[in-house]
């Protein structure tokens, strides 16, 4: 397969990458990146090295350059996106310009070129507060409507729908997924996991917001990149195009809790703990059913919390020449989101 992969160059678009390069070895791979701050080719290291695997430096939002790009390709994975919550309250317009508008132009360019298959990577954060129709805390099912509380998530919840159209309206074969908080190698650290071990390595507060007690459910990036190689390699059995799929882990921690964890894990002291002014529209609690995409390809997964936040600690401490180049690259926006203000 000839696989089109936006955001390639960013953390779960990289990982991706990886995986599938490790994994299929006569699959060819074309990384399609904007490279904004949290795009960066330092995530992609086999660039060099693999000739299966090729990038191109362009915008979503630009139809020429999608379509052109796309010639010869089979399937598309698409990460692209502004992800960043906190950063949606303040810069709305980049999210609805790249999330929704970006991801209208690679349908259309899908549909002119008759792809096989639209991975669409969407998120838990579409449902809202995880509970039941009725207000009871429960996971979210696929089938729950959708109830976005921030920009980002608006965003991505619009994105979603339109790419479900697309399937309705003109059979394009669209699968959606929906997954819980990742974590592991290559997150831009202004995501909780890897800003909180930066500053309890550098010695800098750990900003909580609110009282701590918001949870969100954590999947190791390589699980959720196991799951996307199944569906992208999907031949047979119940056919998977217009359908979504929930992908979790069903490790639900708290942001106390795994403040706590990495200040261990890493023998500082608790005193690091900072709490601070709560996040607007702040979701309580993610979380998704994932019985679907079991019963369906037999998925689950395999890292625990325990031992891929232990792993992921020694990852961000290892890789000093990553953090340095991130640094050097964007030093300012990077300090600000370690010092917590954006
Ligand atoms: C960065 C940061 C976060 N938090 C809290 C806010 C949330 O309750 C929790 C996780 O925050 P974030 O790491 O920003 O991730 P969250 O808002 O859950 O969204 C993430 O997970 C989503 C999937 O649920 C993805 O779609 C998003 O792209 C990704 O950013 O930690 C803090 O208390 N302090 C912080 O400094």
């Amino acid at each position: 397969m000839r696989i089109f992969v936006t955001g390639g160059a960013g953390f779960i678009g990289s990982n991706f990458v990886h995986h599938l390069l490790n994994k299929h070895t006569s699959d060819e791979i074309i990384v399609f990146d904007t490279l904004t701050y949290a795009g960066n080719l330092a995530n992609l290291p086999s660039l060099s090295t693999t000739a299966r695997l090729s990038f191109i430096q362009g915008d979503i939002c630009d139809e020429r350059s999608v379509l052109q790009a796309l010639a010869g390709c089979d399937a598309i994975v698409h990460f692209a996106a502004e992800t960043h919550v906190d950063r949606s309250l303040v810069e709305t317009q980049n999210f609805i310009a790249t999330n929704v508008q970006g991801t209208y132009v690679l349908l259309e360019a899908a549909r002119k070129r008759h792809l096989q298959r639209f991975l669409y990577i969407s998120t838990d954060e579409v449902y809202g507060n995880a509970c039941s129709p009725a207000g009871v805390s429960r996971p979210s099912l696929e089938s729950d409507s959708l109830r976005p509380l921030s920009p980002y998530a608006a965003s991505k919840a619009g994105a979603d729908t339109l790419a479900f159209s697309y399937w309705a309206s003109y059979e394009l074969p669209v699968t959606i997924t929906r997954c819980s908080n990742n974590y592991g190698p290559y997150q831009y650290p202004e995501k909780q996991i890897p800003l909180f071990i930066l500053n309890a390595l550098e010695d800098r507060p750990l900003p909580i917001y609110g009282d701590g007690q918001h949870s969100r459910d954590w999947i190791h990036v390589y699980d959720h990149c196991a799951a996307l190689d199944l569906l992208l390699h999907h031949t047979e059995g119940q056919p998977i195009a217009g359908e979504i799929f929930n992908i979790g882990a069903h490790q639900e921690r708290s942001t106390l809790e795994n403040a706590t964890t990495i200040l261990k894990v890493l023998e500082k002291p608790g005193e690091q703990i900072s709490f601070v002014k709560d996040r607007l529209g702040h979701v309580r609690r993610h979380a998704v059913d994932t019985e679907k995409i079991y019963q369906q390809l037999g998925w689950q997964t395999q890292i625990p919390f325990d031992e891929g936040i232990k792993q992921t600690i020694d990852w961000y401490r290892n890789n000093t020449a990553w953090l340095a180049d991130l640094k050097q690259k964007n030093n300012e926006f990077l300090q600000k989101a370690l010092n917590l203000g954006l």
